[in-house]
């Protein structure tokens, strides 16, 4: 009898390999009997690559090609940044797993080494994320922020022949590619909340598909999968993706979470940031009311106002 080879969907980009070459490994070592295969798939936002991310207000950017894989059994799991998944998925796609989350904090990478707190309003900073712009000008009005897009290696050309003064990045990204040497600072969660499951490497799988289950939950960790979990419950009740200023934080201490949401208006003039603390079986439960509660303290009107344009 030939063995079946479990197949893994992935994008090609150096972090995508990174992270399903991880989650292979990971398998291989709980499942040591088995085979398993990579195969790197293409998605739209691979192709569109100068427009910027908060203009093409597509979800499944990065995931649809992937999902399509899955539905048609090409491949039985994928692997993707949890970061990058919509909150809703589609039918009968379901989050099977995670990895054991890494470092959650944003990077500042400046051209001259000097820290965010040096910085003034002849600097620009380049980003193309809603929630660090908001952020980046909450803590300082008077910075300039421009947009960027591609992968670390071209960011890091761009702000060398002058398209910017520094760049902001998830250090978790910036660690699995090696680049260590050019952060300059890790930024505390108190100037930038990071995104939601920032630096969680997530697995999915058909619902239906309780074998495959069974073989990712060898690999999971289940404070990861509790903690990740909460902070999409808390982004599926603001109903906002990755193209809103929304920012979370989890400190676990043994059974306990704390759990900090925030939403900021684009001009960072607004900034409601509020926080639960609960078990971690009750997580997810509680981050639907901290939702409600930051959407009752103005989050709401910040919302409806970033949505319409977002998608134009
Ligand atoms: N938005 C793209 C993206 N998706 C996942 C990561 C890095 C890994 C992670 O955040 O888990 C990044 C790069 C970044 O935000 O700098």
């Amino acid at each position: 009898m030939t063995k079946k080879t479990i197949k893994i969907g992935t994008r090609g980009s150096k972090l995508a390999l990174w992270q399903a070459e991880t989650v292979k490994s990971e398998l291989e070592k709980a499942h040591p009997t088995l085979q398993f295969e990579l195969k790197i798939i293409k998605t739209k936002g691979d192709k569109i690559l100068d427009v910027a991310l908060s203009k093409i207000g597509d979800k499944g950017l990065f995931t649809k090609e992937i999902e399509q894989a899955l539905y048609d059994n090409k491949i039985d799991l994928a692997v993707h940044s949890l970061k990058d998944l919509p909150t809703e998925l589609p039918e009968n796609l379901i989050v099977g797993g995670m990895l054991k989350r890494a470092d959650v904090r944003d990077v500042f990478i400046s051209k001259d080494g000097r820290k965010l707190s040096e910085f003034t309003a002849s600097d620009k900073i380049a980003t193309s994320s809603l929630r660090r712009q908001a952020q980046l000008l909450h803590y300082k009005p008077d910075l300039q922020i421009v947009d960027i897009r591609g992968n670390v290696e071209t960011r890091l050309k761009k702000m060398n022949d002058g398209h910017c003064d520094a760049l902001i990045m998830a250090g978790a990204g910036i660690l699995r590619l090696g680049y260590d040497e050019v952060i300059t600072e890790f930024l505390d969660t108190d100037v930038m909340l990071p995104a939601v499951s920032q630096g969680a490497v997530a697995i999915e799988i058909r619902e239906d598909d309780d074998y495959t289950q069974l073989l990712v939950d060898a690999v999971t960790d289940e404070t990861t999968r509790a903690t990740t979990l909460a902070e999409r419950s808390l982004l599926r009740e603001l109903e906002g993706g990755c193209q809103v200023p929304v920012g979370c934080f989890s400190e676990v201490n043994g059974d306990r979470i704390k759990l900090t949401g925030m939403v900021a208006s684009l001009d960072g003039k607004i900034r409601i940031k509020k926080s639960v603390e609960t078990t971690l079986d009750e997580a997810s439960e509680k981050a639907i009311e901290l939702a409600q509660l930051i959407l009752d303290a103005g989050g709401k009107e910040i919302l409806d106002s970033i949505r319409p344009s977002a998608v134009d």
